[in-house]
């Protein structure tokens, strides 16, 4: 509980139902200010039926209703159900991937408003009608598709925005390519539900397993239990078999920023005040996501995209599709670099590491910190964007770094907004899962920059996810 906690079951309901209702009044005034309305569950989501969204005050009121619906929710039904539930929760996870491999999305947007039979859905895969019929039903009990009638559904919001964009005809004359040239947020649901979900499968083991179970290595993790290999999450990703994941889970880094807040990366720092031409390296920058949306933003920047030699080539041809012409005149240059060797570029205006530190233990990611603080000139700025983590209760640890302070949350919420930071805690296992990684509190991730030459200097707290920045400067 947060601050004066009372243990009378109901207070807390009411006080949830009550955090609720002001939440949903928030929202009805913004929008009804901007004569608009909030998004339904039951209409297809569009980037402007979502505008309600950026309303001021919006962000946050939702945010609050999924905390407290939550919070009602854990209070209210029956503990050993509500353990049960949640170990059943993986079954909702699968059910996500096979819908989407299943290409439902897409031939139900085929099929328009008035849906189609589980018997023709299941004609856009080569799969089993009566089990889809099964999948489907869990997935609509979850709000995620509509059942309009005994095995007709149609589309709902959620389920709408697994749609690539693409006709079933040519997914499957091409399936391998199924995520290239899409928003990637069905290629984030495909690399969950299929690495992810397997990995997730062999944690327990990787935790009591007598050989790794105190291992920070990060090629004894529980994807290599799961995946029974010796490689590296990012090594094994580069195996020819696995060439459409690698590409894949490029588009799901894109699919993950537009899912949450895709203008997330220009918030909190000032790229307009770099000087012109100043240059950005954009380190371990995949195939160039948040390089492209800086640059589309800030003419007078340049920059270079590092990472894997396999990832700078889907990133030229997805550099070449956002920024037409940017390669070609050398604004955008992608260079293949392993960030462990020395840093070749050592006149940067700004490294930026945007969800690396997390892939990493603490022993890499100070290799990875001090090969640019090697590299830094005096005036470089360093950008670290990942989550930053909070304790599930008070934690006074953190004052005194200029933006780290939480927003006042209302009791009797938890401090750290509860289900509403939930993604941010599953990455963080899927970091411990897949690398012996981690997401760090402020103090961790200002640990490891003193022990490789930098200092912390403020943070910027974003409520989407991996999306919070910290900036350092040479020490
Ligand atoms: C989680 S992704 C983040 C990508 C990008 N920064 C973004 O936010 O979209 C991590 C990236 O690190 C890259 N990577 C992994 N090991 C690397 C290494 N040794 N050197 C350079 N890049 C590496 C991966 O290929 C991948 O693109």
């Amino acid at each position: 509980m947060n601050g004066s906690a009372t243990h009378s079951g109901l207070a807390e309901l009411k006080a949830l139902s009550s955090i609720i209702q002001d939440a949903v009044k928030s929202i009805e005034s913004s929008v009804i200010a901007q004569n608009a309305d909030f998004p339904s569950l039951h209409t297809p989501m569009t980037p402007e039926s979502e505008a309600a969204r950026k309303l001021p005050g919006v962000e946050q009121a939702t945010a609050q209703i999924v905390a407290a619906a939550y919070q009602l929710m854990q209070s209210a039904r029956a503990p050993a159900s509500t353990a049960v539930a949640v170990a059943l929760q993986y079954t909702l996870c699968a059910a996500l991937g096979v819908a989407t491999t299943a290409n439902v999305a897409e031939a139900l947007t085929e099929a328009g408003p008035k849906g189609a039979h589980v018997n023709d859905l299941a004609k856009a895969s080569n799969i089993d009608a009566a089990k889809l019929a099964r999948v489907l039903r869990l997935l609509a009990t979850n709000h995620i598709f509509t059942e309009i009638s005994p095995d007709v559904f149609t589309h709902n919001r959620i389920s709408s925005s697994l749609d690539t964009g693409k006709s079933v005809k040519d997914i499957l004359a091409s399936p391998k390519s199924k995520h290239d040239g899409t928003t990637g947020i069905a290629a984030v649901i495909g690399h969950v539900t299929d690495e992810a979900l397997k990995t997730g499968g062999y944690l327990e083991d990787a935790l009591f397993d007598p050989k790794i179970a105190k291992s920070y290595d990060p090629t004894e993790t529980a994807f290599n239990l799961a995946f029974n290999t010796k490689l590296s999450a990012w090594q094994w990703l580069e195996t020819p078999e696995n060439a459409h994941r690698l590409t894949r889970f490029g588009l799901a880094m894109r699919g993950a920023r537009q899912a949450t807040s895709p203008d997330a990366i220009l918030d909190g720092f000032g790229w307009k005040s770099l000087a012109q031409d100043a240059l950005v390296v954009d380190v371990g920058g995949g195939i160039g996501s948040q390089t492209v949306k800086i640059a589309q933003n800030n003419a007078h920047l340049r920059f270079v995209i590092q990472d894997r030699e396999p990832v700078t080539k889907d990133a030229a041809v997805f550099v070449s599709s956002e920024v037409p012409g940017a390669l070609e005149s050398g604004r955008i240059k992608l260079q293949p670099h392993d960030f462990f060797a020395a840093q070749p570029v050592k006149n940067a205006a700004v490294f930026l590491l945007r969800n690396i530190i997390h892939d990493w233990p603490d022993k890499e990611s100070v290799q990875i910190l001090r090969s640019l603080r090697d590299a830094a000139a005096p005036e470089t700025q360093l950008v670290v964007v990942d989550n930053l983590m909070s304790y599930a209760c008070e934690d006074k640890a953190e004052e005194g770094v200029p933006g780290a302070q939480l927003p006042a949350v209302p009791s009797p919420l938890l401090p750290n907004m509860g289900h509403a930071a939930s993604p941010a805690y599953s990455a963080d296992i899927q970091m411990l899962e897949f690398f012996n990684g981690q997401e760090r509190t402020i103090s961790q991730l200002r640990e490891l920059l003193v022990q490789a030459g930098w200092k912390l200097v403020g943070v910027h707290r974003s409520p989407a996810m991996g999306a919070s920045k910290a900036f350092a400067v040479p020490a």
